[in-house]
């Protein structure tokens, strides 16, 4: 039987209401617990200037100091736990640890070491003043048993409690007692209220109710790259969360040196998400787009969409490598330089295999060349040497590798190439990109490419987004780009070959967590094989997981949603909603100028409900249902505004994916397939983004599998 109390006044039990209250009094001490830990460590923050040796060493205690009293926040809207794990059988009192609270584990997976104990697991660590653990961090790994305990395989777990909150004050639990065959699944109440939740403002975590499918992809290993394919609302995005979370505490020192960064598809996305990782301690990790990532120059061109294309082609990339090692020459001249009263000199041949080595070396450009440079200060070394019978000077070398000779050398065979400078001569010369490009792109594809009049330097280029990449796979063709330990990347099914090459350069040395669904591809560039994307990525290995259970849309709002599913041409696997609540409502309106009345009432009629509302059209119609609604006197704010205190959103279509809302109203959804070449796949995104209702105004006919 599963145990529950509602409000605490509506219990009936004498021991639920002693167990709830128990439990409460165990929230106030972890509360003041956690309350004592910040205050020291904001004591000890105050004090890091004094007691550190040098302004550095200062400064790096002032900075783990700070993140230390962040990562203590406690927000009294978030409970400080959420579960509790009671284990069977009996303490082992042999065990000297057992005696010793100190040096008692909680982190040990061996379940036979928790015998006879019980834990609280919560968002983060709380001990009391002699260490002992009132509360365990999620991600320690006796907490994954609150998420993967079974009855089939209960792993010591005799119960396992959930905890019912209302605005920080604990209102109920729920108990599964494993020992006794009892399990709920996804029937737990206090799971189902949580996703039944009406949403407002930002993202949240969702470390009370993670999943075992979604745990099993949150606690792979730092060295394991995965892929996951999940319908909309399946959680990849809270599992990619989650996942940096779990691995920043796993391996701290490591990821805090390399860094996790966490790229999303715009930045009305990433606001949308971006109070998820501080709520769970978690301050320091990067979140950028792609656009983001490559910014190295302003764009301020727009590009033709066929040109577009080939540009974010992979093709490209062998393009631009062969530009760059074409400016590599044979030598064909010696190298003579005067050194006071000697002459030093190089021949052709010895400078020919110092080429062809630095050539095989595979190094990036700019290395190379320094290679090169090095390797004929090292020969005129030599040559000084058994002249003058002692090592020269490190000025000597350096003024050797600077000598005009040798700089005239270098600059003949391994000159030194901007990146923009190797897109800028490409794109206005023919000749030089047909050298590059003849037979990896068609004429037509170069005539794409080049300037129809092009800048008269490379520093009076106007860029575009796509060149902006081009440039950025010219950089790491010429150094080395930093890698970070992990990257999650979300919405991965709109990253371009090229793209997905500018994330491999992140993450050379890393690991990544890709998250997507082929179906809501939208970019002209979109995968259709996450195979592909993969091998652009560089993790030719990687799993490519399924989510397939909808915690998002209801099952009404799902099933309409799916008939665009066999005109989008992709092979993905059926999600199925747990939400079996929600309401799908299609109005037709006949006349066309009828629509903007609909819309204010279905707003209007929405705004009697909880959570948030969200107008979503097609980006044209975006400014007049605004002004339409302002003119009705209902306030609606932008997507972008993630501070903004309006229920209402109007949001444009191509700016939807990824964010979610209670209540949305689509309006004219031929008009959002017919706005761009991937449109029915935009509109499946819109589609999906309802939370609990959804409503379809249209005068313009449904598109034909809707
Ligand atoms: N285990 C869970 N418990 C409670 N809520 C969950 C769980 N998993 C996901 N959710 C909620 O479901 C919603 C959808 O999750 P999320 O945005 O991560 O899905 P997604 O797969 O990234 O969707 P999309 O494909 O639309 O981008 C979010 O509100 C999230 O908090």
């Amino acid at each position: 039987m599963t145990l529950s109390a509602q409000q605490s006044d509506a219990v009936v039990d004498d021991d639920l209401g002693s167990q709830l209250a128990a439990e409460r009094a165990h929230l106030d001490l972890s509360r003041a617990a956690l309350h004592r830990m910040r205050e020291r460590a904001e004591a000890l923050f105050s004090a890091g200037g004094q007691v550190a040796g040098d302004p550095y060493a200062a400064e790096m205690l002032g900075r783990t100091l700070s993140r230390r009293v962040a990562e203590l926040a406690d927000d009294p809207s978030t409970p400080l736990f959420f579960g509790k794990l009671d284990f069977g059988g009996t303490p082992d009192s042999s065990d000297p640890d057992r005696t010793d609270p100190d040096r008692r584990e909680p982190d040990n997976p061996d379940h036979a070491d928790h015998a006879g104990r019980s834990y609280h697991i919560g968002r983060r660590h709380i001990t009391d003043e002699v260490g002992e653990p009132l509360v365990l961090d999620w991600r320690a790994p006796v907490s994954r048993s609150f998420y993967r305990a079974s009855v089939r395989d209960p792993q010591g777990v005799a119960t396992r409690r959930r905890f019912g909150f209302g605005a920080g004050v604990l209102t109920s639990f729920e108990d599964e007692h494993l020992d006794r065959g009892e399990e709920l699944g996804t029937a737990s109440r206090i799971l189902t209220a949580e996703i039944e939740r009406p949403r407002v403002g930002p993202m949240r975590d969702i470390v009370a109710t993670i999943q075992p499918e979604q745990d099993e992809l949150v606690r792979a290993d730092l060295a394991d790259s995965i892929c996951v394919q999940g319908a909309p609302g399946t959680g990849k995005t809270a599992v990619g969360l989650h996942r940096a979370a779990y691995l920043l505490y796993l391996h701290r020192e490591r990821l805090r040196r390399s860094g996790v960064l966490v790229v999303g598809p715009n930045r009305a996305f990433l606001s949308y998400i971006s109070a998820v990782l501080p709520a769970l301690g978690e301050v320091e990790v990067a979140q950028a787009t792609v656009e983001d990532l490559v910014a190295r120059l302003p764009v301020r061109a727009t590009d033709d969409p066929a040109a577009a294309v080939v540009k974010h082609d992979a093709r490209m990339a062998d393009v631009l490598r062969r530009a760059l090692h074409g400016y590599v020459c044979k030598p064909e001249e010696p190298i003579v330089v005067s050194d006071g009263s000697y002459r030093w000199r190089i021949g052709a041949d010895a400078l020919r295999r110092v080429v062809d080595e630095a050539r095989r070396e595979g190094l990036p450009y700019g290395t190379g060349r320094e290679r090169v440079r090095a390797r004929v200060v090292g020969l005129l070394q030599r040559q000084s040497e058994a002249r003058r019978g002692d090592s020269p000077s490190d000025a000597w070398l350096r003024r050797m590798g600077k000598a005009k000779p040798v700089a005239e050398f270098l600059d003949a065979v391994w000159p030194a190439v901007t990146p923009e400078g190797l897109l800028f001569t490409l794109f206005s010369d023919a000749a030089a990109l047909a050298t590059a490009a003849g037979d990896l792109l068609t004429a037509e594809e170069q005539a794409l490419l080049l300037w129809s009049k092009p800048p008269r330097s490379a520093k009076a280029a106007k860029w575009s987004a796509a060149d902006a990449v081009l440039i950025d796979e010219a950089v790491g063709l010429i150094e080395r780009t930093t890698s970070f330990g992990h990257v999650v990347v979300d919405e991965a099914q709109d990253l371009s070959p090229m793209q997905c090459r500018a994330v491999a350069r992140r993450s050379e040395h890393g690991s990544i967590t890709l998250l997507g669904d082929l179906a809501q591809g939208t970019a002209p560039w979109a995968a259709t094989d996450w195979r592909v994307s993969l091998d652009h990525l560089g993790k030719p290995d990687a799993a490519v997981v399924p989510l397939t259970v909808g915690f998002r849309v209801p099952a009404a709002v799902v099933t309409f949603a799916n008939r665009l599913l066999p005109a989008l041409a992709v092979d993905v696997p059926p999600a199925e909603s747990l939400r079996r609540d929600g309401a799908l409502d299609i109005r037709t309106v006949v006349e066309p100028s009828g629509v903007d009345d609909a819309t204010v009432a279905e707003v209007r009629a929405a705004l009697a409900h909880d959570g948030s509302v969200a107008v979503i059209a097609a980006d044209a119609a975006v400014e007049r249902l605004r002004t339409v609604l302002t003119d009705a006197g209902v306030e609606a704010g932008t997507a972008e505004d993630v501070e903004s205190v309006a229920r209402v959103t109007v949001v444009p279509a191509t700016l939807v994916k990824g964010l979610e809302y209670d209540h949305v109203i689509v309006v004219e959804p031929a008009q959002i397939v017919a706005a761009e070449p991937r449109g029915l796949h935009r509109l499946y995104v819109v589609l999906t983004r309802a939370v609990s209702r959804l409503a379809v105004v249209h005068a313009e006919p449904l598109p034909t599998p809707l």
